[in-house]
């Protein structure tokens, strides 16, 4: 925490553009974790030291050795969080938890049972998440909230960064209380939480176009959308669908293929081709536009589209929760 303007600061690595994640320490002497910041959940979880040894994911991963530290809160209440492939199980414990240097007592989850597919390919350990109250399971207050009440924050927000290019140091930035001016350009443009919004290809609005919700999630990969306007914005670009929700252009159509805007707060954020393509290195002569798969996400949080990874890293993001909004300006 830099005591002079009221912010703190964690970079964040860049794991092939897909997964971003950073340092959180807990428990007395510390006990390091990597952990993605998500703004799609509302909790803490990290592998626990009882998590048989049999869960692969569990055994590649840092655990929670709440008998190595002086701090632990025994709690033991159940706790289990719905992924798409699966449940992440285990009981509560409490802690102090050091984000950005603040430390807070945290109330988390210690995973005994953490399901292969898909955190076998995890380069994280857990998740912290950014999320609202609302969203958090077993009603435990989040972290940031808790950060928010010590009153240590300049202003009641943070900032999130993605880096595009993986070789560039840090591959990211989570700043706690404030916007870093070296991450971004121009001004910021903001849209209410629960606001409406719709999605154009090209200058024709194509659906949506009675609005459909949007979740600016830091913690997924990529976008997704609802299965059948995902269809229709693929048609329209003229790619062909290989896997479920899976779509490929051929190369040497990249260049014809339209800009795709995400409209938000009537403020248009178009994505290039680049943005929304990713070259599979094997087939040289198919792209697949996988950044943008379908996924039809049930009622009442549905039909949704979620805003991931690869839309960040061109929108420097800040959540301002005083406002109840989220900023994006162009990212540098
Ligand atoms: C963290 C769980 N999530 C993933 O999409 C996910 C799963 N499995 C792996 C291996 N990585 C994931 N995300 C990597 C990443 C880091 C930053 C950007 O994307 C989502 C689940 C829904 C809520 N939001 C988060």
């Amino acid at each position: 925490l830099s005591p002079s303007n009221g912010t703190a600061s964690t970079a964040l690595t860049n794991y092939l553009d897909t997964q971003y994640f950073g340092e959180i320490i807990i428990g007395s002497p510390a006990q390091m974790f990597n952990v993605v910041f998500d703004t799609g959940s509302a909790n803490l979880w990290v592998p626990s030291q009882s998590c048989s040894p049999l869960y692969t994911a569990c055994f590649t991963h840092n655990r929670y050795d709440a008998s190595k530290s002086l701090t632990h809160i025994h709690n033991g209440t159940g706790f289990s969080i719905q992924y798409a492939s699966g449940n992440v199980r285990g009981f509560l414990s409490e802690d102090i938890v050091m984000v950005g240097g603040i430390p807070v007592v945290q109330v988390f989850a210690e995973a005994t049972a953490l399901p292969a597919v898909p955190f076998i390919f995890a380069k994280f350990d857990g998740v912290l998440g950014m999320g609202y109250p609302d969203m958090a399971i077993d009603g435990i207050t989040p972290v940031f909230d808790r950060i928010m009440s010590q009153d240590v924050l300049k202003e009641q927000v943070f900032s999130v960064y993605y880096s595009r290019d993986p070789q560039r140091i840090p591959g990211g930035q989570l700043l706690l209380g404030g916007t870093e001016s070296k991450y971004y350009t121009g001004t910021f443009n903001y849209v209410h939480t629960k606001g409406e919004g719709n999605v154009s290809v090209g200058m024709e609005t194509l659906f949506c176009t009675e609005g459909c919700t949007a979740m600016i999630d830091t913690g997924s990969s990529f976008i997704t959308g609802p299965a059948s306007s995902v269809s229709v914005l693929m048609r329209t670009i003229g790619a062909v669908e290989l896997a479920e929700g899976e779509y490929t252009v051929n190369c040497d159509l990249v260049m014809s293929l339209p800009i795709v805007a995400f409209h938000l707060g009537g403020q248009a954020y178009p994505l290039t081709q680049e943005d929304y393509i990713l070259r599979s290195t094997y087939i040289s002569v198919i792209v697949t536009v996988s950044p943008l798969t379908a996924l039809d996400i049930p009622p009442p949080t549905g039909p949704v589209w979620i805003l991931g990874a690869n839309f960040i890293a061109r929108y420097y993001t800040k959540f301002d929760r005083r406002n109840n909004r989220i900023g994006f300006a162009q990212a540098v």
